[in-house]
């Protein structure tokens, strides 16, 4: 089984990589949502595989860190595709949150990627 958390962060960003022209060059900023996702079974007491709100606090250094800031400034982000998000917020929660099984981004709301760590 599978819980998840979702988190709404707002953001500015440039892609610095694409191609001449690309709208994405230029400075812009989404309300990015965040899907933290961690897989288990239930406890036979709690009923639950983990407590939300442990989930918020692991989440909340890093969303500290993303909301409302320029990503490509922060250390790791500095070409800050919904992928390489996802990446990021992957390889800093998983130490903290062993059952980490998926960190969904949704960059709009038609956009976005899935990460389960492969
Ligand atoms: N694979 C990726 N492609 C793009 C990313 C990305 O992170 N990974 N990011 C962008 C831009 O940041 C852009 O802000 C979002 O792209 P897009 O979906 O094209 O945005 P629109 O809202 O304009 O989409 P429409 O559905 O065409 O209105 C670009 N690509
Ligand atoms: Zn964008």
């Amino acid at each position: 089984m599978d819980i998840f958390k979702v988190f709404t962060l707002e953001a500015a960003h440039r892609l610095p990589n694409v191609p001449p022209g690309h709208k994405c060059a230029r400075l812009h900023g989404h309300s990015f949502q965040v899907e933290v996702h961690v897989s288990g079974e239930p406890g036979p007491e709690t009923g639950w595989i983990m407590d939300f709100g442990d989930l918020k606090a692991a989440f909340a250094p890093l969303y500290a860190q993303l909301d409302h800031n320029y990503l490509n400034d922060i250390p790791g982000l500095d070409n800050p595709t919904s992928e390489r998000l996802a990446i990021w917020i992957w390889e800093r929660l998983k130490p903290a949150l062993p059952a980490l099984s998926a960190i969904v981004i949704r960059e709009t709301c038609t956009s976005g990627c899935r990460y389960t760590g492969l």
